[in-house]
């Protein structure tokens, strides 16, 4: 089984707000929320690739980050790893450069509905870790 191999981000603000994104209509899974991030390209570390999605999707830099959990998430038609990071520290101010809505969102508000189904474990390990 291929798998596809994701970086995730979990950006926090100073208010501890967490930051999601809106997916299109045309992606996978798209018309739900997502944390940003996205597919590793060959001959890329994780952390390469947090930092490479998370400019094209933001326009920010991470700085610094620290591994928070991964998930392995079966769809049927495609199976997914996500490394989800806890980004410490990012410079720049986030804006949706693919034309996707942003939010930001305390961790207790998250709601597993508006997620794909592989966030519902991120989301509860959010919530449990009290960040
Ligand atoms: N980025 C992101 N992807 C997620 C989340 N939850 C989840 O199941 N996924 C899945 C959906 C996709 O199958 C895959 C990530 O793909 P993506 O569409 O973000 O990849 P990408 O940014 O490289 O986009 P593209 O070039 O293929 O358009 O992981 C999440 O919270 N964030
Ligand atoms: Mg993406």
């Amino acid at each position: 089984m291929k798998q596809i191999d994701v970086a995730v981000a979990i950006m926090l603000n100073t208010e501890q707000q967490v930051l999601t994104s809106w997916r299109q209509l045309h992606q996978h899974q798209g018309g739900l929320w997502e944390f940003p991030g996205g597919k590793r390209e060959p001959d890329e570390s994780m952390f390469d690739t947090l930092q490479r999605e998370i400019h094209e999707e933001l326009g920010v830099s991470v700085e610094t980050a620290a591994p928070f959990v991964r998930i392995e998430h079966d769809y049927g038609d495609k199976q997914v790893s996500l490394d989800v990071w806890l980004v410490s520290h990012f410079t720049g101010e986030p804006q949706g450069k693919e034309g996707q809505a942003l939010r930001w969102q305390t961790i207790d508000e998250l709601e597993k509905g508006e997620f794909p189904a592989a966030n519902a474990a991120i989301i509860e390990a959010l919530q449990r870790a009290s960040i």
